[in-house]
């Protein structure tokens, strides 16, 4: 990964041992779940919900025996200047708990995510929020056009259609492809799927600054 690739803004400056990268990922996991849990739980629940997630915390941070021979997915790397890089982008690291725990494929010209999305994502009732929407298109198309572009492109134009509501709670595949390559613009489309139904389209434009190119 390349220090353009993770448009990162500073990254901490000691590098960390394997064991506390994957005490990271497993720390931003407890985050997602308490995310989940606040908003889905009220009373006791809520209280049950806060107290299994900082056991499982404390834990981790002692012995950690959960962790042991746990590698982390995306532990920090040094970049070409040598400085520490952490991965943040909010779609697909495992450290960043803002980020779904999702799963990638690259196929030819087509990129694909799927994910489930819990409680935290939701707009609508039961439904994805629009802005969410978005931004899992626009990144699922930028993977697309990083696998067929030359250097690092940048989202230069997004157009959403959203057809219904997306649904939370059920698996989504979220499709990019590209569609033509011109000089340093690559243009690329993609959907949304819940089981059978294309919920939303993106279309869009993306950029290569001439200095990458
Ligand atoms: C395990 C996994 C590890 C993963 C490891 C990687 C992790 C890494 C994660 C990164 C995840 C990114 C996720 C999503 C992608 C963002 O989110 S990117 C961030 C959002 N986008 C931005 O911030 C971009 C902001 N805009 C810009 O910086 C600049 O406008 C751009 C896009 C660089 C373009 O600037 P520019 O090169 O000055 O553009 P310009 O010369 O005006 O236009 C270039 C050409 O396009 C043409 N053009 C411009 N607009 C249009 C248009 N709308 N239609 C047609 N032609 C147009 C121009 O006419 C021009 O044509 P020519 O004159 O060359 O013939």
């Amino acid at each position: 990964m390349t220090e353009s690739e993770t448009l990162s803004l500073e990254a901490p400056a000691l590098p960390e041992s394997p064991q506390d990268s994957a005490l990271a990922e497993f720390a931003a996991a407890a985050c997602r779940r308490l995310a989940g849990g606040i908003l889905g739980t009220t009373g006791s629940g809520l209280r049950a919900v806060i107290e299994a997630e900082v056991r499982a915390l404390q834990a981790a941070l002692g012995d950690s025996a959960e962790l042991h021979g746990v590698a982390a997915k995306h532990p920090p790397r040094f970049d070409r200047r040598g400085r520490v890089q952490v991965l943040t982008n909010p779609v697909m690291s495992h450290r960043n708990p803002l980020a779904p725990p999702l799963v990638h494929h690259h196929d030819g010209d087509e990129s694909e995510f799927r994910v489930t999305l819990p409680l935290q994502y939701q707009g609508p009732r039961n439904s994805l929020h629009g802005g969410y929407v978005a931004v899992l298109l626009d990144d699922v198309l930028w993977h697309a056009v990083r696998q067929m572009a030359a250097g690092v492109s940048f989202t230069r134009e997004l157009t959403i259609t959203y057809e219904r509501p997306v649904p939370l709670f059920e698996e989504l595949r979220i499709i990019g492809r590209v569609t033509t390559i011109e000089g340093r613009k690559t243009f690329a489309e993609g959907e949304i799927i819940a089981g059978e139904a294309v919920c939303a389209r993106a279309r869009g434009l993306w950029i290569s600054p001439k200095s990458s190119a």
